[in-house]
């Protein structure tokens, strides 16, 4: 099912953005602070009023689905790591079935298996660091087996190996054909992993192409407004700023 944005006005933030996005691919929304990132991950996981426009999800404005429907479609991560119940780490990832009602332990498992946060089930929530809450909160996303993931900045807290790992696991998601949407400040990461990178600038789309297009020396110099240059290594690119 295509997840498509059409014509989203939000105020101050959002300025007529357009977008469908496929499942079984990556997606990486990049942009400077304030671009409207987050704001349209919100819009596209249905958790906003929007001004004027719609989302939707197959051939259904997502305003019309229950709560729980569109929970077991869309698994969301927000920017922020909180975590308000101090359950054991095994509690709060069983939470992502609640969508489904059931207390089926294999996705639970699998979660905790992909996020590498096996060894924390029995840890409480509000005892971890920063690095293993955004894990935990994002396996606990994991776990509903959602058919679209967005994730707003999940790799932020977490070190270089988790970050390929976790990169690897939502290239399989993809590859299974689950739609995986990334908000990314790492450039890199969004030319090397993403199939597709929306760019935004002030709230209007910059652009919207395979990385190598949108996340050109010359996009990222215009958007950014930083000089950078894209150091190429075999299949995978660097930037460098200048
Ligand atoms: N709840 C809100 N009400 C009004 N304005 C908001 C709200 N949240 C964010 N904004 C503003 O909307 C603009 C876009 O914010 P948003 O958080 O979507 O940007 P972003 O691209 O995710 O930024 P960052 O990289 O800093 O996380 C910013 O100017 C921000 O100050």
């Amino acid at each position: 099912m295509m997840l498509e944005a059409r014509d989203l006005v939000l105020e101050d933030r959002l300025a007529h953005v357009g977008l469908s996005l496929r499942p079984g691919a990556i997606t990486a929304i990049c942009g400077p602070n304030g671009a409207g990132k987050s704001s349209l991950l919100e819009a596209l996981a249905g958790l906003l009023d929007v001004d004027s426009g719609s989302i939707v999800l197959g051939d259904r404005d997502l305003a019309s689905y229950q709560p729980r429907e569109r929970a077991q479609a869309i698994g969301y991560l927000p920017q922020e790591h909180t975590v308000s119940w101090d359950v054991p780490v095994r509690r709060l990832v069983e939470l992502g079935r609640m969508p489904h009602g059931d207390k089926r332990t294999e996705p639970v498992e699998a979660a905790l298996q992909a996020l590498d946060v096996e060894h924390l089930a029995d840890r409480r929530a509000q005892s971890l660091s920063g690095g293993e809450t955004a894990r935990v909160l994002l396996a606990r996303v994991l776990a509903g087996e959602p058919q679209w993931i967005l994730a707003d900045e999940p790799l932020a807290a977490l070190d270089i190996g988790h970050q390929l790992a976790l990169l690897k696991h939502l290239r399989r998601a993809a590859d299974s054909g689950i739609g995986v949407v990334l908000v990314l400040h790492d450039l890199s990461h969004a030319m090397n992993h993403a199939d597709r990178v929306v760019v935004l600038d002030g709230g209007t789309l910059a652009a919207d192409d395979e990385p190598h297009r949108a996340l050109a020396a010359e996009v990222v110099e215009r958007v950014w407004q930083t000089q950078v240059e894209w150091i190429e290594r075999g299949d995978r690119m660097a930037l460098m700023p200048l």
